[in-house]
């Protein structure tokens, strides 16, 4: 198991947020987590990443401890809330920042992904003259560009069209076919439904899985 969430729980001003959480992730598959409003999708995804201190349980990614606020391994692809980008530079720019912090900028892929969500041609305009779709699209290609073995994506076709969308998914297949573990939270169940090999469902912070 590439992921084990092993009886999380935690507690948020006395909201309890992910209430006795266990769960695995292989390799070279995409789960779904669905669920309402406030019900600890994105809390979930941030203990993934040890983004948030569990008060329960322990988190282990390829068999090593998640350790709160550590920085994530270079492989670990992430959106969750809005990413940091400079709005005065370009996308390029930034891209080439963000690998850069990791030491590692492949070219070839990062076109290859700009190319798919149709950014390429802006990819030397300031990023402040991107729309929110366009946005949204440089955080996946953020993501991905790192070949990364795990990705987590909060939410991640917001603001997108229907013709991304349909590239989005696509390329998350891609990605699990060369053996990511892909895990995403959305309410658009019609569109994890196209693509996820496992659902799990949360609600009021428990997780269970989808028959
Ligand atoms: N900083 C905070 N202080 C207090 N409560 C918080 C805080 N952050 C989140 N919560 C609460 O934690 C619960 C889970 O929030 P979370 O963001 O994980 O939900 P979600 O399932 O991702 O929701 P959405 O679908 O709206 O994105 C919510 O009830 C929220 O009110």
């Amino acid at each position: 198991m590439y992921i084990t969430i092993d009886h999380a729980s935690k507690t948020i001003k006395n909201k309890q947020v992910l209430r006795d959480v266990s769960a695995g992730f292989e390799r070279g598959r995409i789960y779904g987590v669905v669920g309402p409003n406030g019900s600890g999708k994105t809390m979930l995804l941030r203990a993934i990443c040890g983004f948030i201190r569990l008060d329960a349980g322990t988190v282990t990614m390829n068999g090593e401890p998640v350790v709160f606020n550590r920085k994530l391994p270079d492989s670990v692809g992430v959106i969750i809330e809005n990413p940091g980008f400079v709005l005065s530079e370009t996308g390029m720019q930034n891209l080439e920042y963000l690998a850069g912090i990791n030491k590692d900028f492949d070219q070839e892929e990062t076109e290859r992904l700009l190319r798919l969500f149709d950014l390429l041609d802006h990819a030397d305009a300031k990023v402040k003259s991107y729309s929110l779709g366009m946005r949204q699209k440089l955080a996946i290609v953020q993501a991905l560009m790192e070949h990364q073995h795990l990705i987590v994506l909060d939410e991640p076709t917001n603001g997108l069209d229907q013709e991304s969308v349909a590239m989005f998914l696509e390329e998350m297949r891609r990605q699990r076919d060369r053996g990511a573990t892909v895990i995403i939270a959305s309410h658009h169940f019609d569109e994890l439904n196209q693509i996820a090999d496992y659902c799990y469902a949360m609600r009021d912070g428990v997780l269970r899985a989808e028959d």
